[in-house]
């Protein structure tokens, strides 16, 4: 059985945010779970759902946060699996709070960290790391990564024929 993503974040008002995870999974076709966990406000419930996820059958774990984003950090404590952090725009920081708690691991325990709001990337990563160990599933994000040269040349091409003026009215 293909490996699934587990989706962890920190509150219900991250989802709007992380729901870029579920759509880059969805379109490569691989299974995922969406949990919301806290390590501030369920740190229990946080290291169980880590500890877990191996043998849960997940290969990799996404976690996103706002603010004070301690949790990607406390959930890859508690796994050896790989954790992509998503840091979430919340509050008066812009996301920059978020992004510095997150980048800044300590040796030893690694988060790979996207982009504030870069769900989409973190779920296309967790889907390159799967790809190691399924083929098949990297060849999708082959045709992916064509796709999405074939806008590149196709928005160059439109851009050559119609010039910048009518290429931009176009758009309007
Ligand atoms: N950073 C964390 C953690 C954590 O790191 O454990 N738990 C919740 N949060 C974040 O707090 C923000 C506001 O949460 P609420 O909207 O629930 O007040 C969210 O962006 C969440 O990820």
């Amino acid at each position: 059985m293909s490996q699934r993503v587990l989706i962890v974040m920190g509150s219900d008002s991250d989802l709007k945010v992380m729901k870029g995870a579920c759509d880059a999974l969805d379109a490569l076709g691989v299974e995922y779970e969406v949990r919301i966990s806290s390590a501030h406000r369920v740190p229990d419930k946080t290291a169980r759902l880590a500890r877990e996820a191996a043998a849960g059958g997940f290969g990799a774990i996404i976690a996103g946060a706002g603010g004070a984003a301690h949790l990607p950090g406390v959930v890859a404590a508690n796994t050896v699996l790989p954790v992509i952090g998503v840091p979430i725009e919340s509050g008066g920081l812009g996301g920059v709070d978020a992004l510095y708690a997150i980048v800044q691991m300590p040796r030893g325990i690694p988060v790979a960290t996207v982009a504030v709001n870069g769900a989409y990337n973190a779920g296309l990563l967790a889907a390159q790391i799967l790809a190691a160990g399924d083929p098949e599933l990297g060849r999708r994000l082959v045709a992916y990564r064509e796709s999405l040269a074939a806008q590149v040349e196709k928005k160059d091409d439109d851009l050559q024929r119609l010039g910048v003026a009518g290429y931009l009215a176009g758009r309007a």
